[in-house]
């Protein structure tokens, strides 16, 4: 922390620490990719959103190859909401009939999309909007939900079970920065969308992707093991450790950490949830040696504080 009496000598070295810190994480992930979870809840202020396209700029000028999924759940729900349309979660999973199927790829490919496209070409034209339904990119099937041992319904949401990485690919051979929505085409019924919870598009793309890390942003600063106990925040777990956790886990958290799961057992190297309501905080994880949040390994039982 810069002090009020640092010499300009005193501060210039500050920053060259900071700066040289970087050194080694910037060689690991260059020319990397790099698929990033923006998370709706972390982009509720301009500020923040800022921030974000700032970050995922800077990462693409540094050489590495950032791929951005997002999600948009408050703004899905705040258009369901005006549109007087009925809205449930079950099991961290929006329960989403025809009417509000039209409403989610309206929001996530129509509104949140567009956005975030723009906000990161402010900082030159690198950015390029992408749905789960271009170009063969996602292929879904629906899925119900088990709680308290039964199957319940939760109407056009569903896996993606195929991905075709092209699209993706030829946008990062061309320099350009892919952001992607949440929405799959129903492999089962040609013609109708489904809704994909976005931690799961996102872990399912850094797999076929064979990225190198998946970093998922939300509104906590990681994975507490005993929630809402704010003392027990997770910094460092393997995948054992978590197949043990995810039946104790609540809400979001469970689609966020059975993403990294998948992300971890499907060959990507790492996965960490970060607290997207910090500035710069995909900054912070990717290029310093302590990071920011919950990361996740492959590897035998193991929990870190
Ligand atoms: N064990 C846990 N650790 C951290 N957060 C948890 C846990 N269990 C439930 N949560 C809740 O999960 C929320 C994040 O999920 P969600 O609201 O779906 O976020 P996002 O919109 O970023 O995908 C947190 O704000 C918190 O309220
Ligand atoms: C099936 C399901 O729940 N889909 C999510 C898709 C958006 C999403 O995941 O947004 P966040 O990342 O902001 O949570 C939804 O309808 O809210």
């Amino acid at each position: 922390m810069t002090d009020i009496q640092d010499t300009p000598a005193e501060v210039a070295a500050q920053k060259a620490t900071t700066l040289i810190e970087s050194l080694p994480w910037l060689k690991k992930f260059r020319d990397q990719i790099v698929v990033i979870k923006y998370g709706g809840n972390a982009m509720v202020s301009e500020e923040l959103q800022d921030a974000f396209a700032q970050d995922i700029a800077y990462l693409r000028y540094v050489g590495v190859l950032p791929v951005v999924v997002h999600g948009g759940g408050p703004q899905i729900s705040n258009m369901l909401q005006r549109l007087e349309i009925p809205s449930e979660f079950k099991g961290g999973y929006r329960v989403t009939n025809t009417e509000a199927i039209s409403v989610v790829r309206m929001v996530l490919t129509g509104q949140v999309n567009p956005q975030l496209v723009s906000k990161i070409n402010s900082h030159g034209p690198i950015a390029t909007g992408l749905s789960g339904e271009d170009a063969g990119l996602f292929g879904g099937r629906r899925r119900g939900v088990v709680i308290d041992g039964e199957e319940v319904d939760l109407g056009r949401v569903g896996d993606v079970v195929e991905v075709d990485p092209t699209p993706v690919l030829d946008h990062l051979a061309a320099g350009r920065i892919p952001v992607v929505s949440s929405i799959a085409p129903d492999l089962d019924h040609p013609g109708q969308s489904l809704n994909v919870n976005a931690d799961a598009a996102a872990a399912a793309l850094a797999v076929s992707l064979h990225a190198r890390k998946l970093v998922i942003l939300t509104d906590v600063p990681g994975l507490y093991a005993d929630w809402p106990n704010r003392d027990s925040l997770v910094s460092h777990l393997t995948s054992e450790a978590l197949v043990e956790m995810l039946p104790k886990l609540e809400s979001g958290m469970i689609p966020k950490m059975r993403a990294c799961l998948d992300a971890v057992e499907g060959g990507v190297d790492a996965a960490a949830i970060i607290d997207g309501r910090v500035p710069h905080s995909v900054l912070v994880e990717l290029f310093t040696s302590k990071g920011i949040g919950t990361e996740v390994v492959l590897g035998k039982n193991e929990v870190t504080a």
